[in-house]
């Protein structure tokens, strides 16, 4: 019997200590389907101890200034840009996603999101009106409702979400809640967190639509909309999953886009050359697979991905979590595959005849999340994003990201938005003192 490698095993991070726990949970890396580490499977005691902890911290780090806050966010932007290529390597390891992905996206986001709200938190400004006739002066000011650094005011509780996260949101301590996750969990959230009035911001699922008119740039539009569907193997909330293409270039797109699908690469998420790599669990996988039999069984067409292409993998990672970029036609809208977020490497294309349709099919989902429109007509862009219900619309690009603006979706997207003026609002409690002189 070979020794057993030791395994990573976190802690949780409570009141500036790292702290282990009594019981641990197998966590396993989705490129080879082996475990790797393990993290503490915490429940209320854990949760108690990081709502001590945080309670201690907030009158300090609440009554900070703006600037002294800045000053610690832009040194966590610091470090974190110190370490990017060691928090890569974790986040493509943990989560199955390519390197070059962690590399060039997540943690520069990571670092840029930092950067972007210790600057904007020194350019609040707040309301202030005059009643003369009275000798009154009203303004407004705000106080923080969560934390920011020091011991106690970052605690990480690893676990499951019925167990720990759950002893989180029904915390009576616990003022507001920012949830980003799946529809249903939101649903049990709210349901907890109803009781104690709690703050909620809920950024939730898509089924985001493309929509493709005749006069498209196919030479920008083909490989955007292939990465839009395949990025991060389709586990990101903006990405497409039902792509509505002019009758009148139907046969031209699909042709280009499945050319081009079949040259997304999916390989072992440490090569840098992977255009996708692992999904994120064995019960993931099989559940986007549930989805394509069904699109099967319901007489679409699969051109291709899973079931037709073959999958190339070293031998040690043909246990891990792969499929391939499935491109799934002949589908009708109330199909499954049209109507739920499948969060997975799949994505539907059909044709359109008008403006007027595709606009009316676009939103017949129960989410409101995220869309592209692709036209060379200025005139439509403005006109079909403004009757489209999302709440992000790119024309003619995507995932462009904008910190300075609401992000977050309408239905069954979410409730609330995040960006600066929306998250400052969010965190914070906006309280009007009246001074009579
Ligand atoms: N709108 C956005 O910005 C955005 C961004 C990323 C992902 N998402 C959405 O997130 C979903 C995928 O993420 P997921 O699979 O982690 O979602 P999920 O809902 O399964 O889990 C989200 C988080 O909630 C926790 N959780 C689960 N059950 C809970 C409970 N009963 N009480 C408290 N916490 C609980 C989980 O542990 C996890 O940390 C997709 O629907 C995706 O679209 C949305
Ligand atoms: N919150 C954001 C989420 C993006 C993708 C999620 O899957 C963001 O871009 O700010």
């Amino acid at each position: 019997m070979a020794a057993s490698r030791a395994l990573l095993t976190l802690e949780n991070f409570i009141g500036g200590k790292f702290l282990p726990c009594n019981s641990y949970l197998d966590s396993y890396d989705p490129s080879t389907g082996e475990v790797y580490c393990r993290v503490p499977d915490s429940g209320k005691e854990e949760i108690e101890a990081a709502v001590e902890a945080a309670r201690a911290a907030f009158p300090g780090w609440s009554s900070r200034s703006p600037q002294e806050r800045s000053q610690v966010l832009h040194q966590l932007a610091d470090l974190l840009e110190q370490s990017l290529e060691e928090l890569a390597q974790a986040e493509s390891k943990d989560q199955g996603k390519t390197i070059t992905l962690a590399r060039t996206m997540d943690i520069p986001r990571s670092v840029q999101n930092f950067r972007f709200f210790a600057s904007s938190i020194l350019h609040h400004t707040s309301e202030c009106t005059q009643m003369d006739h009275l000798g009154c002066l009203h303004y407004t000011v705000r106080a923080p409702v969560g934390i920011g650094v020091p011991a106690g005011v970052v605690n990480i509780v690893f676990g499951t979400g019925p167990r720990v996260g759950e002893a989180l949101v029904s915390h009576p301590e616990v003022p507001l809640i920012s949830f980003t996750g799946s529809q249903p969990t939101a649903e049990r959230i709210t349901q907890l967190s109803a009781p104690h009035c709690k703050k909620l911001s809920l950024e939730l699922g898509g089924k985001n639509p493309a929509l493709i008119f005749e006069d498209a740039n196919l030479e920008e539009c083909v490989p955007t909309t292939v990465r839009s569907s395949f990025a991060n193997q389709g586990e990101i909330c903006l990405c497409t999953s039902r792509i509505f293409v002019q009758k009148s270039i139907y046969n031209e797109f699909l042709k280009r886009f499945v050319e081009a699908t079949r040259m997304w690469k999916v390989g072992i998420p440490s090569d840098p050359s992977a255009n996708m790599g692992a999904l994120i669990s064995k019960a993931h996988l099989e559940k986007v697979r549930s989805y394509i039999k069904r699109a099967r069984m319901e007489g679409a067409q699969i051109l291709c991905g899973e079931g037709v292409d073959k999958l190339n993998l070293p031998p040690r990672n043909q246990t891990g979590y792969f499929m391939l970029p499935t491109v799934i036609t002949d589908i009708k809208d109330e199909s499954c595959c049209m109507k739920e977020e499948i969060f997975g490497p799949v994505t539907c294309v059909v044709p359109f005849d008008s403006e007027e349709e595709v606009i009316q099919r676009a939103n017949s989902v129960k989410y409101g999340l995220a869309a592209t429109v692709w036209s060379s007509n200025v005139g439509r862009v403005h006109r079909v994003a403004k009757r489209l219900q999302a709440g992000l619309v790119w024309t003619n690009c995507w995932l462009i990201r904008e910190l300075n603006l609401p992000f977050g979706g309408m239905k069954s997207s979410g409730v609330g938005r995040e960006g600066v003026k929306d998250s400052y609002e969010f965190f914070t409690e906006i309280k009007t003192i009246t001074v009579k002189h």
